[in-house]
């Protein structure tokens, strides 16, 4: 493991949970990217998870504070667990999720850069994040005015009074301008497609409904859902790739409305600067395309009994319905629902103090008292 800092120039006043976030970079590549979020980052602390070739050297910019870790540091640290925490695939983030000590994470891809608003300001995606991480989520009855903790807006005519005081924030997903997350077969008919559609929108993504959760531009409370956060098997010697991010939002979701916490999707944007090849994309996710259509009904109908008041019993009961039910669907699922079993273990074993997941005050299902 490599430690990082070096005298900066000027560090803004005191950010917002500045020594409660960490920032989890998954890279192959220098992250010269830092540069054009210095500002917002600077007084974050990193957790770089170097994928690909450990002997390939990193340079980050100075000026940053940072902890990197390449798969000998994995190996090192987590022994024969390493084995759930995927090789050559964005997947390997998650261990920046495990191995962090803080109460929130942001995650974002190294080819993510500041995106700008319609009146042409940069966006502080982090910042954004924060705000919609520390403000309650409204999974149990829709709100047609969007946010209605963001100034300017409040809850409707109609909306219950006895939900008014939301739910607990547990993940604030992030969109992107430019290079808009599509599947291969997407990319590949539609090339030049590129998202230039600004939507001023913070939505909490309501109970019972799954959502595609991208990694590139994603916070959440990890004291609260960490252990949820599994990224899956994915890459080299995996049969699926690019449903790393998938599949955890799946469980996570399914986790969070059964432990009564929110999700929230919008705001902020950042702008994706490159489209990976669609070609390769295809070879890495074509049985998740088909694979698809047998995990959302199951994620549609999973139902987690009332012992499981914290994530992770939820997700270790998660892992033995997957076991059985999609085990038939391909062997990769028993393959996958053993690591899912590791990684809590691993998880665990790294954070043995923070019972994360507590319950959070659960509703009766959301309906008005
Ligand atoms: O083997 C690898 C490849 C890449 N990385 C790092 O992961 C992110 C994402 O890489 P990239 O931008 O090249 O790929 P995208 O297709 O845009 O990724 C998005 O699709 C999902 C695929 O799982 C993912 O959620 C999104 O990130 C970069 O930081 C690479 O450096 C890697 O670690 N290992
Ligand atoms: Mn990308």
């Amino acid at each position: 493991m490599e430690n990082g800092s070096s005298s900066s120039s000027s560090v803004p006043s005191t950010p917002l949970l500045k020594d409660e976030l960490d920032i989890v970079i998954p890279t192959i590549r220098n992250l010269d990217f830092l540069e054009m979020w210095r500002p917002f980052f600077q007084p974050y602390h990193l957790i770089i998870v170097q994928d690909g070739d450990p002997s390939k050297i990193i340079r980050v910019p100075d000026g940053f504070d940072y902890e990197l870790y390449n798969r000998n540091d994995i190996n090192r640290i987590l022994g024969s667990k390493a084995s759930c925490i995927s090789f050559k695939d964005s997947a390997c983030r998650c261990f920046g999720y495990m191995i962090s000590k803080k109460k929130y994470i942001f995650t974002i891809d190294d080819d993510c850069f500041v995106a700008k608003d319609p009146s042409g300001k940069e966006i502080n995606a982090l910042e954004q994040h924060i705000k919609n991480l520390l403000s309650p989520s409204t999974p149990f009855f829709f709100n047609t005015l969007y946010d209605p903790y963001h100034e300017g807006a409040d809850f409707v005519r109609g909306y219950p009074f006895s939900l008014r005081e939301g739910v607990p924030t547990a993940v604030s997903h992030g969109l992107w301008l430019n290079i808009p997350d599509y599947d291969a077969p997407t990319q590949l008919v539609k090339p030049l497609e590129r998202n230039t559609r600004y939507v001023d929108a913070v939505l909490t993504v309501p109970k019972g409904t799954l959502f595609p959760m991208c990694g590139m531009n994603l916070a959440f409370n990890r004291e609260v859902i960490g252990p949820a956060m599994y990224f899956g098997l994915m890459g080299d010697g995996q049969p699926i790739g690019r449903y790393d991010d998938m599949w955890a939002g799946w469980c996570m979701k399914v986790i969070c409305d059964h432990l009564g916490l929110g999700v929230k999707t919008g705001l902020p944007y950042i702008w994706h600067s490159k489209a990976s090849n669609p070609f390769v994309n295809l070879k890495k996710e074509y049985k998740g395309i088909y694979w698809q259509e047998e995990l959302i009904p199951f994620f549609q109908t999973v139902t987690l009994p009332k012992e499981c008041t914290t994530v992770q019993k939820c997700y270790l009961e998660l892992s033995k319905q997957v076991k059985a039910k999609l085990g038939k669907v391909d062997d990769y699922f028993n393959k996958l629902t053993d690591a899912m079993v590791t990684w809590i273990e691993a998880w665990d074993e790294l954070n043995p103090s923070v019972n994360a997941g507590t319950a959070a005050a659960r509703k009766p299902n959301g309906a008005a008292k």
